[in-house]
């Protein structure tokens, strides 16, 4: 028989997709790492683009709405907000509906700064607030051929895909 409720599922997918303009003067964080040698992104949070397509894809995935519902960009206490932070209460949502992480597979798409350089360590902080390892996580880079707003060295854009378990130990 069918049954298409959460929880009665194994399996669940989700993605997430978020974009951010540069603001120069503001600290660039990219899945919960600083990156020193670039200026930042504008946002009422910290604008940490990657771990906001992460959250949107976690939340996806249950059909729980998207990080603006959970943290309005109208609210005080998000400004500056740490995104990992966030990260760590959308995953405890995540895990209250009896479900962990499967695995995580995300692309950021920026002509600058080289993200390369940076995978490993976005990799450990983003195992850390998911309660995974690293082989779980997935970080890839794209420039976009000098084309659309990305191109342009406007904004970074991001996107993710979760596969959630059921976690039934
Ligand atoms: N911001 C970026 C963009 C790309 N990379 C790495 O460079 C490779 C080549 O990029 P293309 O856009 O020419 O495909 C890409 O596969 C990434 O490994 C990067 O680190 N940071
Ligand atoms: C996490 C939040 C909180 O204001 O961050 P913002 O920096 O506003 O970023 P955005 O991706 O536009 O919306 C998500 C918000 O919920």
């Amino acid at each position: 028989m069918a049954c298409y409720g959460k929880g009665a599922e194994r399996m669940r997918i989700g993605y997430g997709f978020d974009v951010h303009s540069f603001a120069e003067e503001r600290p660039l964080l990219l899945g919960g790492v600083r990156i020193a040698e670039h200026g930042g992104l504008l946002g009422h949070s910290d604008a940490d683009v990657l771990l906001h397509a992460i959250m949107d894809a976690l939340l996806g995935a249950l059909a729980l709405g998207d990080i603006g519902k959970h943290f309005p960009n109208t609210d005080p206490q998000y400004r500056d907000a740490d995104s990992l932070l966030l990260l760590r209460h959308v995953y405890a949502m995540i895990r209250n509906e009896g479900y962990k992480l499967g695995n995580l597979d995300t692309m950021v798409l920026a002509e600058q700064p080289k993200i390369a350089p940076h995978i490993s360590a976005m990799q450990r902080q983003i195992a850390h607030a998911l309660e995974s390892h690293e082989g779980q996580i997935s970080i890839k880079a794209t420039t976009m051929e000098k084309m659309g707003f990305v191109g342009r060295g406007e904004g970074i854009a991001a996107q993710a895909v979760v596969l959630l378990l059921a976690d039934t130990d």
